[in-house]
């Protein structure tokens, strides 16, 4: 049998050594630039990283054929150095940036009870506990604030996150002012702003003994947070596990597995624990960005209330319950996760394979273009705007999802978290929203295409509302 022509992608040439790196750096973002050159080479184009072959998907039907119907061709994930330096040198160690493997279905099964617990569920209840008490403990610490001063809010957010985090999976709470904690809620959000940054490097890796200073933190961050975790958490849980019972949390049940399956070793446990615990920076920081999208769009946060004091009667705090009739606040967050477009992990080609009638060969590495899903005036109606209204039906007033909005992409490698998310992301909102009038004495600039902002960033205003009959 003749062996078939392929017909590659088209795309720019190359240059040699750093490949078309350099188009990337005419815009703010590679996104931004991927958006661009979609426009001169087509929806599926080709493009060199340093050395590394790229395809770029910038439409919703070839994103679906990625993620969906040839899922399992596109499982891989990019072998960049700064991934192994946070997982103690492999980056098979971590849930998110490991290749698929058995190994991976096994460790998603465990996760997918804990992080996506279904809505009637008894683990759905404890969610809802958990988040309502991380927030009731924010919200006294907000309280105890000098009121109309600028604060550095966002410690403060992702302590109640990592403590939201830490009780749900492991049992365990901490104080805002423990050090030890403190440090390692630091850790993580320097980690998760890191790994929110495209570098140069990770196509190019003779440069990396410039880098060496930068991977060197890199490590130990990711070393001192495992032995908080190793200290502080994991240590007592051995102590005390009985096999006999059910497991009480996400951590026993790791622990149990542990003594179960010959394919997971104790590495193995610890990577997957600090990973979901990790998931806490993930909500701190889009709780941030809603936050400095409701300073910018003040009648945001007006409607965010109204809808609130409604549903509460101004007599008791917001709970999960209030979801459904809260379809506003919902779609606050979704807006936010559309207009902060945060990327999708780049998926490599396990085989080869096609695209959109494209071969794709062994090893290449597939950027989805959800930037362009989210902000396309093909998919939306004045996209520049912040317009929680457009995922309201106006006929039925309740929340609609367009197919194309994936913020936490689909398929086999969808997002674990998601849930967990959304759900103390509406918690945390619909409280602060609750009891404060929020602004800021500062411009706001989010970056596109992020959902990180910086570890030391903007300040906000908190003023107490005048909530009469309010507790
Ligand atoms: C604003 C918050 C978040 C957003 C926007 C987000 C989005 C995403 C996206 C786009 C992916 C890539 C899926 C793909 O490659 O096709 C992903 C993967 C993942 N997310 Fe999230 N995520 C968030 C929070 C979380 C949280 C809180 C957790 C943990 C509790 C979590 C756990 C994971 C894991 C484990 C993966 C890897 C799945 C795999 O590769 O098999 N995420 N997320």
């Amino acid at each position: 049998e003749p062996k078939k022509k392929k017909n590659l992608p088209p795309g720019p040439k190359p240059w040699p050594v750093i490949g078309s790196l350099h188009l990337l750096g005419q815009h703010e973002t590679p996104f931004q630039a991927f958006t661009a050159l979609s426009k001169l080479y087509g929806d599926i184009f080709s493009i060199t990283l340093g050395a590394t072959p790229c395809v770029v998907v910038n439409n919703f039907d070839s994103i679906r054929e990625v993620l969906i119907t040839k899922g399992a061709e596109f499982g891989g994930r990019p072998d960049f150095m700064r991934f192994h330096k946070l997982f103690g040198g492999d980056r098979n160690n971590s849930l998110a940036l490991c290749d698929w493997s058995s190994l991976q279905k096994t460790r998603r099964s465990i996760a997918r009870n804990y992080c996506s617990p279904k809505f009637t569920s008894l683990q759905f209840d404890y969610v809802n506990q958990v988040g309502c008490q991380g927030t009731r403990v924010l919200l006294e610490e907000l309280r105890s604030l000098p009121e109309g001063k600028p604060v550095a809010l966002k410690p403060m957010v992702l302590a109640a996150c990592m403590n939201m985090f830490t009780q749900y999976m492991c049992s365990a709470k901490f104080d805002y002012r423990d050090a030890e904690f403190k440090r390692t809620v630091r850790y993580f959000d320097e980690i998760f702003w890191e790994i929110n940054q495209g570098y140069a490097v990770d196509f190019l890796p003779w440069l990396l003994p410039l880098y060496a200073n930068h991977m060197q933190k890199l490590s130990d961050w990711a070393s001192e947070i495992r032995k908080f975790i190793l200290a502080r958490i994991i240590e007592k849980h051995r102590a005390t596990l009985d096999p006999s019972l059910p497991p009480k949390d996400f951590t026993d049940a790791l622990l149990l597995h542990l003594d179960e399956d010959p394919n997971m070793n104790w590495q193995h446990i610890i990577f997957e624990l600090e990973d979901f615990l990790g998931g806490h920076s993930a909500v701190g920081n889009l709780v941030m960005v809603a936050l400095a999208e409701i300073v910018k769009n003040p009648q945001v946060g007006k409607k965010i209330q109204a809808e609130v004091d409604n549903v509460t009667n101004g007599e008791r705090l917001p709970n999960l319950s209030d979801r459904t009739s809260m379809p506003y606040t919902e779609a606050v967050l979704w807006e936010t996760l559309r207009s902060a477009s945060s990327p999708i992990v780049p998926h490599v080609a396990t085989a080869e394979t096609e695209i959109g009638g494209f071969t794709v060969e062994k090893g290449t590495m597939v950027f989805i273009n959800n930037y362009e899903l989210n902000v396309g005036n093909v998919y939306w109606d004045k996209p520049e705007l912040f317009s929680p209204e457009r995922f309201i039906s106006v006929e039925t007033g309740t929340l609609v999802k367009p197919a194309h909005f994936i913020p936490f992409s689909t398929g086999k490698r969808t997002c674990i978290g998601q849930r967990l998310v959304q759900c103390f992301s509406f918690i945390i909102i619909a409280t602060i929203m609750q009891y404060f009038d929020i602004s800021s004495n500062e411009e706001i600039n989010l970056k596109p295409c992020c959902m990180a902002v910086p570890p030391d960033c903007f300040e906000i205003v908190l003023h107490p509302r005048n909530r009469t009959g309010a507790n």
